[in-house]
């Protein structure tokens, strides 16, 4: 049971929230899944999510489509970790793991998660489906998954700069502590949801 009461900004809109699995599929993205939370292969070692699904606001859902494909003559696509999250499990978290504050949002303000505004992902190899090596892995709460780390491979930075750079260039923002988290312009015009997947697909 949470301490923490969502906020509520009355001028703010929900965002239109897409399932992005169905979008990418039929926008024939280079876009794949790996949900995290909805295994026990999270920093949580438990399952959170009943269901691997991820939701995303509409425009950053096209964005994604356009950072996809500037990654095919690379040779890699995009594995999506997390998208949108409900707002009780952000209280879940902040409450359970108070020693990972700085990786986590304060449920008092709400993450860009749960907004719709925020994703989670990495890079795959087109060829071999694998997922790129980064200098750390994903939610691994140390220094390792900050921009500011220089201490990975050549190939590692690399391949960080590489996310970070297109991503950038169509419309999201980096976290400086996790490489792989982006937020997507305009996320502050959009309210803290806690709309569970289930009732987002009948809506
Ligand atoms: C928990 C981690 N994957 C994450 O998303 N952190 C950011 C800061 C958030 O909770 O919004
Ligand atoms: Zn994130």
């Amino acid at each position: 049971m949470t301490t923490y009461t969502r906020p509520h900004e009355s001028k703010l809109m929900p965002a239109q929230l897409i399932d992005l699995m169905t979008f990418s599929h039929e926008h024939t993205a280079n876009i794949t899944f790996d949900i995290k939370y909805a295994s026990t292969d999270n920093f949580t070692g438990q399952v959170i999510y009943p269901q691997a699904r991820a939701f995303l606001m509409h425009d950053a859902a096209q964005a994604l489509l356009a950072v996809s494909a500037d990654l095919h003559p690379h040779g890699f696509g995009l594995r999506v970790f997390d998208a949108y999250r409900p707002w009780h499990i952000t209280a879940y978290f902040w409450e359970h793991f108070p020693n990972d504050h700085l990786y986590l949002a304060d449920p008092r303000e709400g993450s860009r998660h749960n907004r719709g505004c925020a994703i989670d992902l990495s890079l795959y190899d087109l060829k071999t489906g694998t997922e790129i090596e980064m200098p750390s892995a994903y939610d691994e709460f140390n220094e390792k998954s900050h921009l500011s780390y220089t201490g990975g491979t050549e190939s590692q930075n690399a391949m960080r700069a590489l996310l970070q750079t297109t991503m950038l260039a169509h419309g999201f923002s980096a976290h400086p502590h996790e490489w792989w988290h982006f937020d997507y312009a305009g996320w502050q015009n959009y309210c803290v949801l806690d709309d569970e997947f289930l009732a987002l697909e009948a809506s």
